[in-house]
């Protein structure tokens, strides 16, 4: 649904002898599947924003090239502008206008009748659980209410794709959960949904498959498990009582365990998967009759993922 081969952009500020360029987007290659949750993650100027824009055609790319949603970007704008809904961060609600007003408005630029621009708004605002406030002028909404039309608006022409820049910064849990259904309901549906997020929480809950961007580059890509395996695999923390000497020496040189610590709670294992590693710890412990205490198992973060790749905390 997206490909880019080496997607570029710099920025330049200043003039003269002064000017200073920014390399925002350094040469992206994306691969985005058809019907899946895409994140682009990355910490604040990393690129996103820039990535995006070029994407839905707001900038010209230096170089680079891209297909969306089957049309070339750099040949045929007008065209990828028609096939693809974008959502931008600040949204697009007038204050004064209702839900419905502003959601007929939106199908009518898209060359809809009037007749057809108002089945849709209904629609829209039905499958938005908007129905309710849809004759209050915007202003009165709630931030997540606000986000769901900016989101509905997004979308009123039905595209197979649509771009959301950062659609729950702001939100508070509640409605972030809510805005995660929404957005699991349009895929399920059948739209491709590529978004920009700076929560590591929301990459890893919502989306099927992320890239996280540094400096213009692309760090990391792949689905959130695969990410997180890849780079230290799972760590069961099994505690014994007693007994772990005897059971180090049993489980160490394992096929499954990559890696053994002992400390005082008791034996860490780095393993592939912790999920196929366990009922095989727990054979083995009972095989040789030790006693078993307490066994948890902890995944690492997408964090772990970007520490890994960059050196440095996505936190920071
Ligand atoms: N119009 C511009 N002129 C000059 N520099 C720019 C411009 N737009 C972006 N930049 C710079 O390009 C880099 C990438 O910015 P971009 O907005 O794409 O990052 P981002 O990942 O979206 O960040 P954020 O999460 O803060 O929105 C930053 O260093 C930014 O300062």
């Amino acid at each position: 649904m997206i490909a880019t081969r080496g997607l570029r952009k710099s920025y330049r500020s200043g003039r003269g002898r002064k000017a200073t360029v920014v390399e925002a987007v350094r040469g992206v290659d994306l691969d985005v599947k058809e019907g899946e949750i895409f994140g682009f993650l990355g910490p604040n100027g990393a690129g996103k924003t820039t990535t995006l824009q070029m994407l839905t055609t707001l900038i010209e790319p230096d170089g680079g090239a891209a297909t969306i949603a089957g049309v070339d970007l750099l040949r045929d704008q007008a065209e990828v502008r028609a096939r693809v809904g974008y959502v931008a961060q600040g949204g697009s609600t007038w204050d004064d206008s209702t839900a419905r007003e502003e959601l007929v408005l939106h199908a009518r630029m898209h060359g809809l009748s009037k007749a057809e621009a108002r089945r849709r708004a209904a629609d829209a605002l039905a499958a938005f659980q908007l129905s309710e406030y849809a004759d209050r002028p915007c202003r009165t909404y709630s931030g997540g209410q606000r986000r769901r039309v900016d989101i509905a608006l997004g979308i009123i022409h039905r595209p197979r794709l649509v771009f959301l820049d950062e659609p729950t910064t702001g939100l508070d849990p509640q409605s972030r959960a809510h805005m995660w259904d929404e957005i699991r309901r349009l895929r399920d549906g059948g739209m491709t949904i590529f978004l920009t997020t700076h929560y590591l929480d929301e990459a890893d809950a919502l989306c099927d498959r992320i890239a996280i961007i540094d400096n213009g580059e692309i760090v990391t890509e792949g689905s959130p498990d695969q990410l997180k395996r890849e780079i230290t695999g799972d760590v069961l923390v099994v505690g014994l009582n007693g007994a772990t000497p005897k059971a180090a020496a049993l489980l160490d040189g394992a096929a499954y365990v990559r890696k053994l610590e002992t400390d005082a709670a008791g034996l860490r294992l780095y393993v592939d998967d912790g999920a196929t590693a366990i009922p095989q710890v727990l054979r083995a412990l009972d095989g040789a009759r030790l006693d078993l205490d307490s066994i948890q198992l902890h995944r690492p973060s997408l964090d772990d993922v970007f520490l890994a790749k960059t050196g440095r905390s996505l936190r920071d």
